[in-house]
């Protein structure tokens, strides 16, 4: 497989697919210029000139596949694929899944009012006479079931401002109602069907007619803050995904998943915690940095089940990649750790601390009551790959967890991030941007 290296020396808004090469068309080269802007503006390099190192690898396979690799070493930028035969683009999930975070970001930006205090202005109450306390009750509900089901979570909520919390119970709530259609105890009785039926409910509340009081509670939050219906209606579209399909090819396709199933969650929650009014980043950064949190949480996820997914039948690793290290489905369901094993497992544990890494950015530029909670459950969830590697990456018999003690110390640890890294003040903003 021919590897070219190519050496870019240009302005970060200059750069573009097109000038790395010229393949891919229009649409890959826009995207994957955004994608470059995005990520150094987030990472707020100092100066407008930048040297990219830029590996383009071209494969000769069909649909052929041209490359890009992130300039911090980061996941691939973009992977274009182009159909042979007409030179179109096939987008690959990374692109498609940004353009939703553009679309989620723009909607933000047109419907976000802030306020005096700073906050995204909530929506008064416009339910009818009578109804506000079945609605309260409704909201009650949500936080018992969150606090049953997700303790630690739940503490973090408790630090939020009174309406944020309870949207997001409201959409946490819904999120595990989803989940558990394909996972719970009656997973074995659904069918595309039923989560035909479940979107049409979704569909519903949104416009304002609810099925029951968890639903009320999410229609009513969605009515307040501007969470678009997209990412609600992705999360069940990777419960479909979870039913057809039990393999992933490769990290592409496994990307897809986590997105609708976890990096959905980010995008739900950003417009509820709201971005920093000191923040400098763009709106697409910080819903960038959900979706990789979203990402990382569920890539942590997959490696952390790997023995029990497996006893299930389901193999949530790349398979190209398994291939690769001299690896099968039977080497998993043995469950034998080896030392292919380890070694794939260090790759796949290096990509998850990647995304949390990117994820990392962008908490900084929540709103400070968001902060604390969204640390903590990144540095918690961030903690399992450090107990798979300390379980010498035996997760076919062994679940890596973290215990309540690390779990407690988590807490100062997450507000002293919370406190100490904020967004940079325009003064500190003005001097990067100088030098
Ligand atoms: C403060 C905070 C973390 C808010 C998110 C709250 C929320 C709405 C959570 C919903 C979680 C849920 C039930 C999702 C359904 C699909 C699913 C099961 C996903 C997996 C979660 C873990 O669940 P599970 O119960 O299997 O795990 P345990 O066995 O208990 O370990 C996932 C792995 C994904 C969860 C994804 C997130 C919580 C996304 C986090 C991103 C943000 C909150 C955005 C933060 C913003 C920035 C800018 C970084």
């Amino acid at each position: 497989m021919p590897v070219a290296l190519v050496w870019v020396a240009a302005s970060a808004k200059d750069l573009s697919f097109c000038e790395l090469h010229n393949h891919g068309g229009h649409l890959a080269s826009r995207l994957a210029g955004t994608n470059i802007n995005r990520k150094f503006s987030l990472a707020r390099r100092p100066s407008a000139r930048f040297f990219a190192k830029a590996a383009l690898e071209v494969s000769s396979s069909n649909p052929t596949s041209e490359k890009v690799s992130g300039f911090n070493g980061f996941q691939e930028l973009c992977s274009v694929r182009t159909d042979g035969g007409s030179g179109k683009p096939l987008l690959s999930s990374e692109q498609k899944v940004y353009e939703v975070v553009l679309k989620q970001a723009a909607m933000v930006n047109r419907e976000a009012k802030v306020g005096d205090n700073g906050l995204l202005d909530v929506k008064p109450d416009l339910v009818p006479p009578g109804t506000l306390q079945l609605l309260e009750d409704a909201y009650e509900r949500c936080g018992e079931v969150c606090a049953e089901y997700a303790k630690t979570f739940y503490l973090g909520t408790l630090l939020m401002t009174p309406e944020r919390r309870r949207a997001i119970w409201a959409i946490y709530v819904w999120c595990r109602r989803t989940d558990k259609l394909v996972d719970g105890p009656n997973a074995s009785h659904i069918t595309p069907m039923a989560l035909d039926r479940w979107e049409q409910r979704l569909e519903d509340l949104f416009n304002g007619r609810p099925y029951d009081m968890l639903d009320a509670a999410l229609s009513d939050t969605v009515s307040k803050f501007p969470v678009d219906i997209q990412p609600f209606r992705d999360m069940i579209e990777g419960m479909r995904m979870d039913l057809r399909k039990s393999h992933y090819k490769n990290f592409d396709e496994l990307y897809l998943y986590c997105y609708y199933v976890a990096g959905t969650v980010g995008l739900m929650s950003v417009p509820i915690m709201g971005i920093s009014q000191d923040s400098h980043a763009t709106t697409e950064d910080v819903y960038s940095a959900a979706l990789a949190l979203g990402i990382a949480n569920q890539l942590t996820n997959i490696l952390r089940d790997v023995g029990e997914d497996s006893r299930r039948g389901r193999i949530y690793l790349p398979q190209d990649e398994l291939a690769r290290s001299g690896l099968s489905d039977e080497d998993i369901f043995s469950g034998k750790v080896t030392d292919k094993w380890r070694s794939f497992m260090k790759g796949q544990i290096r990509r998850a601390r990647k995304f949390f890494d990117e994820a990392e950015k962008g908490v900084t530029e929540l709103d400070k009551a968001s902060r604390w909670p969204v640390w903590a459950s990144l540095i918690l969830y961030r903690q399992i790959l450090d107990a798979i590697e300390a379980n010498d990456y035996d997760n076919f018999t062994k679940r890596a967890y973290v215990g309540k003690v690390k779990k407690l110390l988590t807490l100062p640890v997450a507000y002293t991030r919370a406190v100490i890294y904020s967004p940079p003040t325009s003064k500190l903003a003005q001097i990067e941007r100088i030098y």
